[in-house]
């Protein structure tokens, strides 16, 4: 249990969202209309984490069997940018509990953030459409400041921000790239098991905590000390 903690920033994809289903029918639109070949959404699981451009660059890299240029990843992300917003939340899901796990921690009066690799356009929908907005009074996409998760940036921008010590932010995230940049922001993290981490097992970047379902973050944190 950790009792300083003030705030929390969360990831989205894989933590709050389940939006891998909408960024596979986006991915797989995008190489249809590129004439490439197609991938399965359990690739795309595996290709998610380090924003659009690199999930696009993942799945053309894949379907052409070399490293894609350049050129030809710039010209493709206006047709991904496109399907996504097309396909934003027609079959993506909240994860169990998520709403209330943030009501509580919202009426104990912790301040919460949501810190995604996602673009900031299509964040603020997303938060919107699953009715979770109005918990979050800072929301930062992977495009909102110079650098994204890993590096410490967005989780250092946090705690400036809100005028934070280290020891009073978590950080909650399915994915090595959320641990890694609570380790090089200093502050504490929690990796969640259910998310994607390119198929791999999140216990190995050592976060302070291992939590299989939302909810459990309730056992790290104590709301009712706020
Ligand atoms: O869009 C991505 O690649 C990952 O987004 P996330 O940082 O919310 O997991
Ligand atoms: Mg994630």
């Amino acid at each position: 249990m950790w009792d300083q903690i003030k705030a929390i920033a969360f990831d989205l994809d894989g933590t709050l969202i389940d939006s891998v289903p909408d960024l596979a029918v986006a991915t797989q639109a995008t190489l249809a209309e590129l004439g490439l070949s197609s991938c399965t959404e359990a690739q795309v699981r595996t290709w998610v984490g380090n924003g659009a451009e690199m999930l696009m660059r993942r799945a053309m890299t894949h379907a052409l069997g070399l490293d894609v240029e350049q050129t030809a990843l710039d010209a493709a992300m206006p047709t991904f940018m496109h399907h996504y917003q097309e396909n934003l939340e027609k079959h993506s899901v909240l994860y169990a509990d998520v709403h209330s796990v943030l009501q509580t921690l919202f009426d104990a009066g912790y301040k919460l953030a949501v810190v995604t690799n996602k673009p900031y356009r299509f964040t603020l929908p997303l938060l919107n459409a699953f009715g979770i907005n109005d918990f979050f009074s800072l929301v930062l996409g992977g495009d909102t400041l110079a650098k994204m998760k890993p590096d410490p940036l967005p989780l250092q921008h946090v705690l400036r921000e809100w005028q934070l010590e280290k020891s009073q932010l978590l950080m909650v995230g399915d994915s090595r790239n959320d641990i890694l940049a609570a380790k090089a922001a200093g502050i504490a993290s929690i990796g969640l098991t259910y998310g994607y981490n390119y198929g791999e097992d999140i216990g190995l970047s050592g976060p302070d905590a291992v939590c299989e379902q939302f909810s459990d973050i309730l056992n790290w944190v104590n709301p009712a000390k706020q």
